[in-house]
């Protein structure tokens, strides 16, 4: 875990005088020994907390939020910071055409999750692993198995060749905590966006029922363990110019707090 903390001098982003973007009620400030996180880990401080000095490196930020929450579009609006997202539903589809992940599909899941042309059908393999039977589990975690070290080694290789130059590095990960990905990241902000907003979203936008919706939610981690692991939430109910407001004003907090 590379989780990091502001330096003392710093002003916690939390305190600002902001109030659209709020820090976590869990978390209500960064005193080390009221950590929450801290608390929570159980390791002794020098083993969690690197020297911010003595190993400056680009922040990894990353984004949580129900499905379809606005995770990756409130992001994508954030001007003036430069950052390299890393987009984990994307690196997926790319993995999906790759020769041993198909071989271990068709083996795993056979040729009805193939298209005539050879391509994965993404919908046809969305049916057999979202769901909450015991069998819609198992296809399940056997897609996460053939497709998740994959996944992971492509967000440490981003990670590790991301520039200097920007910022931070995003990582948007829908199932950043069930992977364990949240362990390469120095901060959690959560995009909030209440379930009936959402289904009207992906309603319009990509075609889902509520059932789609609440089908793949099932799969992840509750909304609740997702917000409590957060170190920040911006509300994305309103527009998404609001939300990006909102996020490039944790980002800046963040990122100005000087102790990395
Ligand atoms: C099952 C697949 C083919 C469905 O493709 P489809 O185009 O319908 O969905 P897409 O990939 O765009 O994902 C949309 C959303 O579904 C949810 N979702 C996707 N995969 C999973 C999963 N394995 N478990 C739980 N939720 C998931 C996420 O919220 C994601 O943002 C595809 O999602 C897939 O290959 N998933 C396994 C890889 C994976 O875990 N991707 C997410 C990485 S964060
Ligand atoms: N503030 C907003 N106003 C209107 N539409 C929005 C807003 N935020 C997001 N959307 C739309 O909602 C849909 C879901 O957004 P997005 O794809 O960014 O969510 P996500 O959290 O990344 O989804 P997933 O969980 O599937 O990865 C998209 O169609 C997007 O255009």
């Amino acid at each position: 875990m590379r989780r990091r903390i502001p330096s003392a001098k710093s002003t916690p982003p939390h305190r600002s005088s902001h109030s659209f973007a709020t820090a976590n009620s869990k978390r209500t400030h960064f005193d080390v020994s009221t950590s929450h996180k801290f608390f929570r880990s159980g390791f002794a401080l020098t083993d969690r907390f690197p020297n911010p000095a003595a190993s400056r490196q680009t922040p990894v930020v990353g984004i949580l939020g129900g499905v379809g929450s606005g995770k990756s579009s409130v992001i994508r609006q954030v001007t003036g910071i430069q950052f390299h997202i890393i987009d984990a539903d994307r690196t997926g589809h790319e993995l999906l055409d790759n020769p041993e992940i198909q071989t271990a599909l068709r083996s795993r899941f056979g040729d009805d999750v193939f298209k005539h042309d050879g391509a994965v059908d993404r919908s046809q393999l969305a049916k057999r692993v979202f769901g909450d039977s015991p069998e819609h589990e198992e296809s399940r975690l056997a897609l996460n198995e053939i497709i998740h070290p994959a996944i992971r080694r492509n967000i440490n290789t981003e990670i590790d060749s991301a520039s200097r130059d920007v910022d931070a590095v995003i990582l948007d990960a829908a199932l950043l905590l069930e992977g364990g990905w949240d362990a390469k990241c120095d901060w959690l902000i959560f995009v909030d966006t209440p379930l009936a907003i959402r289904q009207e979203r992906v309603r319009d936008n990509r075609g889902w029922s509520a059932e789609e919706l609440a089908k793949r939610e099932a799969s992840q981690w509750s909304i609740e363990a997702k917000k409590e692991r957060a170190d920040f939430v911006v509300d994305n109910s309103g527009s998404i110019d609001h939300a990006a407001a909102q996020m490039k004003h944790v980002l800046s907090s963040l990122l100005s707090t000087g102790s990395r």
